[in-house]
């Protein structure tokens, strides 16, 4: 086929690669102002819209330009907004015919440098097309038009290619050229491809390099869709979710930055605070940096654990997992969580400085004695208590050092084989020699676990803060009352939802070493074994030597050391503790204090802390000596000083406002400031007192008399055993909450009373039953607050008495307590808590008590003398002596001749 060429010349305007303009096509570039001016220069000379030959700039050789081109017309040309140097012209034009490009010479300036003329020439339009060529173009162009219909979910497109489609159905063989070059314009297509497309001047040709670009597409296309659709399947729920989050959170970002570029002087968060204004962000609106950070963190944590060990083999692991989850989801919430606890425990493998730390407190020659001034600074009295402290302290001095000497001797044992194997060895298993020698494994060192045993507010929690302060460790307190979960103390599995980790972890935590004082506060309280599993038997785990160096916390589930931890243990008594674990603890009994030593405590220790508490300093409040006593006889009645304090404490707190008071109106106008508290004024600050109403109560009455108890909390005190006689058949009648062993004592103590109501001349005859002659009736024995349960053996001498007194018609003294078992043969036994019981008597403001002979020794050894001096003490062996010392000596009528017969019995 041949063609007349015809000649012109054009401005060549150079498409930078990958542009290109087909004829029939349109397109839209930005230019330099140099060309947008030289054009509009152009626009302004011709009548008509002028003519351009737009030719593609190829990428190589470094950018040449094509043979062939676009003749175009320029259909807009918009110039920049005046001012606006940096902003391109936009320029939009209209393909209309091929040309060929003559004389091209790459050194002509390409686009934006300039416009060129240059000859061109335009093919001749050549003859119609084979209709071989034509029907394979119309195929192949249908079937890429279909399959873009079928593939395309917006209707308006649908339907243009529909249109289309019908077009080329219907194109004859004449206009197919014409056809090619609106499709292949407008479709996507390789810029080799078209390209070439753009240089077929010959229809024919045309046709035939349409044909393969559609060819090429349809294929293109249709394998694009199946990989759409298989990547489709396989994005599992999860994947699809990992990505619409990503989105999210660059959407949140990008709006973030949105708001924070456009905030301007006129917006009303402009007028907010410097620190709430979005520029450095609230910690509420942006976390992905801090987020990002707590990671980095963790990683940092995670590679600082020690090498080969088994938390960081943990930890490791559960990284890896965390990376693959998706965030936001709940398990790599999960992960996180459970990684961010890992890595704060102190594990005592990646904690070495912590463990020199503690030695060199030890290692002082002052440990001791410094230990000593830390205790006596912040106790008062507790001697016997102190000096068990101080032994204990050297205990685990002593044994800390052996330890450390054992290792050392091993360390150079080993160095010393190391060398000997260097020797003997060649250089080259040097190496391997070193990597098996290990470093010795730290002893735990430890004493005995203490466990402080005593009533509320006798100093045992601190006591073990000042423990921890001598030995320079952190301290931590768990308190075990009330828990009835094993879980709380060793933490939930963490399947389960809102997992974590038990007391002790979070306590270690907390610590931040791996070597604190753990105070077990109220052991006592912990629940027993139950469908939650036993709280006690995780304990002992954490308390055994032999077992707590691979303490299993459930959450955690990687074995932790816990052999380097003091644990110091308290509780009120001793009754409800388990036996196993009361086996692993060494008992240090705390008893009330007197009044002398509440008065010390509450002048030393906590009337200095109370002012210091309510910024008051000491010359602003003064208790006279009468006062302090007013106050722990009258507003408290307590073992241990915690009522004490807080009575102080408002004492204290009244003055602070007098004070202040005072202060204000410095100018004279407001009342005179006294710093001393008078006895008579702690009514109005204090309110009434509380125990006035009690004594006045206690009154002489027959069948009443008063016995010793310890109560639950290990308090002595005093409580009444009453007794009357109601209409019955002669039984005996207990109330009061009583358990097995106190209601056998009243069975005791009645029966005795029957034996000898003849010889106590109840009875006119022996054998006969005091409670039916001359008519029956039953005894009911009461011991009040109904709500407490009682029990023990101890108020057998009390119901004794109080049997006797109500058939006698005698009454006893309401200043005489007393205790102690007793048998059905008469005799008095030994009694517990006899230091309690003697110090509730005093505060109760008995004068006289009857104890057990056989409590002689406690006496001696738990009452401090001051006491001993305050009250009468009156040891009994038998029930008659008891009764004597109740009633006083010969108010009881006895028959004489009969006692004797009945005490050689
Ligand atoms: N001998 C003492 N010298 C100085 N202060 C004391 C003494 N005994 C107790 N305290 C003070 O009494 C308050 C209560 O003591 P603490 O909390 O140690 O009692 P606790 O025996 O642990 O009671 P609980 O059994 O109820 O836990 C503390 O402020 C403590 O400092």
């Amino acid at each position: 086929m041949t063609s007349t060429p015809s000649g012109s010349t054009l401005p060549v305007l150079a498409l930078p690669h990958p542009l290109i303009l087909l004829p029939t096509g349109r397109i839209t570039i930005p230019v330099s102002k140099a060309v947008g001016e030289a054009l509009l220069a152009l626009v302004r000379e011709s009548d008509e819209q002028p003519l351009v030959a737009a030719v593609p700039q190829t990428a190589s050789p470094e950018a040449a330009l094509y043979p062939w081109g676009t003749a175009s017309r320029i259909v807009r040309l918009i110039r920049p907004a005046s001012g606006n140097l940096r902003q391109h012209y936009l320029l939009s034009l209209n393909g209309i015919a091929r040309v060929r490009v003559l004389d091209s010479n790459p050194d002509l300036p390409v686009v934006n440098t300039g416009i060129t003329y240059r000859k061109v020439e335009y093919p001749s339009a050549g003859g119609v097309p084979s209709p071989e060529s034509a029907v394979k173009f119309k195929a192949a162009a249908l079937k890429l038009l279909d399959q873009l219909a079928k593939d395309t979910t917006q209707q308006a497109k649908r339907d243009s290619y529909t249109k289309v489609a019908g077009m080329v159905e219907e194109v004859t063989p004449a206009r197919a050229a014409w056809m090619a070059d609106v499709m292949v314009a407008s479709i996507n297509g390789e810029y080799a491809d078209k390209l070439e497309f753009l240089s077929a001047a010959d229809p024919d040709d045309r046709l035939r390099r349409a044909t393969s670009i559609f060819i090429k597409q349809s294929s293109i296309s249709e394998v694009s869709k199946r990989i759409a659709q298989s990547i489709d399947e396989s994005l599992s729920k999860q994947q699809k979710e990992f990505f619409l989050r990503q989105q999210l959170s660059a959407i949140t970002r990008e709006l973030a930055n949105l708001r924070r570029q456009s905030s301007s002087p006129l917006d009303p968060s402009s007028n907010m605070p410097d620190d709430n204004v979005s520029h450095s962000g609230s910690e509420l609106d942006d976390d992905t940096q801090q987020d990002y950070e707590e990671m980095a963190d963790v990683k940092a944590k995670i590679e600082a654990m020690a090498k080969d060990s088994e938390e960081r083999k943990m930890a490791v692991r559960e990284w890896k997992r965390l990376k693959r989850i998706p965030q936001g989801s709940v398990e790599h919430g999960v992960i996180r969580n459970y990684l961010e606890w890992l890595v704060s425990i102190p594990w005592t493998s990646s904690s070495t400085a912590y463990a020199a730390m503690s030695m060199e407190t030890l290692r002082d020659r002052a440990f001791l004695k410094n230990a000593r001034e830390q205790l006596d600074s912040d106790h008062f009295g507790l001697e016997k208590i102190k000096k068990r402290l101080i032994e204990y302290l050297a205990v685990v001095r002593l044994k800390a050092m052996q330890a450390e000497h054992e290792v050392k001797q091993l360390e150079q044992a080993q160095k010393a084989q190391q060398a000997v194997v260097k020797a003997e060895k060649p250089a080259a298993d040097a190496a391997s020699s070193t990597a098996t020698v290990k470093t010795p494994a730290r002893r735990p060192v430890k004493g005995p676990i203490l466990l402080f045993v005593g009533p509320p507010g006798t100093g045992k929690t601190s006591l073990g803060q000042s423990i921890a302060k001598a030995l320079g460790r952190p301290f931590q307190r768990i308190a075990l009352g009330g828990v009835r979960d094993e879980a709380e103390i060793r933490g939930h599995r963490r399947t389960y939802v809102a997992s974590g980790p038990g007391m002790i972890v979070q306590a270690l935590r907390k610590a931040g070493r791996p070597d604190p004082v753990i105070l077990l506060d109220e052991i006592d309280k912990v629940g027993q074994n139950n469908f939650h599993g036993d709280p006690a038997a995780a304990l002992l785990e954490v308390l055994d030597p032999e077992q707590n160096h691979t303490f299993n916390d459930h959450y955690i589930n990687v074995p932790i050391d816990l052999s380097q931890v003091l644990f110091i243990c308290t509780s009120n008594t001793l009754d409800t503790i388990s036996a196993p674990l009361l086996d692993r603890c060494e008992t240090v009994q705390l008893s009330g204090y007197t009044y002398t030593e509440k008065m010390h405590i509450a002048r030393k220790y906590l009337l200095p802390k109370q002012l210091q508490a309510n910024g008051l300093a000491p010359e602003h409040v003064a208790l006279p000596d009468s006062t302090l006593l007013h106050i722990a006889t009258r507003y408290t009645r307590e073992a241990g000083v915690r009522s004490l304090e807080r009575a102080i404490g408002g004492v204290v707190r009244h003055k602070a406002v007098e004070w202040a008071e005072h202060a204000d109106n410095e100018a004279g106008v407001g009342k005179e400031y006294k710093d001393v508290v008078d006895e008579d004024e702690l009514e109005a600050i204090l309110g009434v007192p509380r125990w006035d109403a009690d004594e006045r109560e206690r009154e002489e009455r027959r069948g009443v008399v008063y016995g010793l108890v310890v109560t639950g909390m290990g308090e002595g005190g005093i409580l009444p055993v009453e007794t009357i006689a109601v209409p019955g058949d002669g039984r005996l009648k207990l109330t009061g909450s009583l358990g097995e062993v106190i209601k056998e004592s009243g069975e005791l103590a009645l029966s005795w009373m029957k034996t000898n109501a003849y010889n106590l001349c109840i009875t006119n005859a022996r054998g006969q039953d005091p409670l039916k002659v001359p008519h029956s009736f039953d005894i009911h024995l009461h011991l009040p607050q109904g709500a407490v349960k009682k029990d023990g053996p101890s108020a057998g001498v009390a119901m004794t008495c109080a049997f006797v007194s109500l058939l006698t018609g005698a009454c006893v003294p309401t200043n005489i307590a007393m205790t102690g078992e007793i048998t059905l043969r008469g005799r008095v036994g030994a009694v517990g808590g006899i230091k309690e019981k003697v110090l509730g008597a005093l505060r109760a403001e008995m004068t006289k008590v009857i104890l057990p002979y056989a409590n002689r020794k406690d006496v001696e050894h738990d009452v401090p003398p001051e006491i001993r001096a305050a009250i009468e003490i009156v040891f009994v062996r038998t029930i008659e002596e008891a009764l004597d010392a109740a009633f006083g000596k010969g108010t009881l009528g006895w028959r004489p001749k009969d006692h004797l017969l009945e005490s050689r019995l």
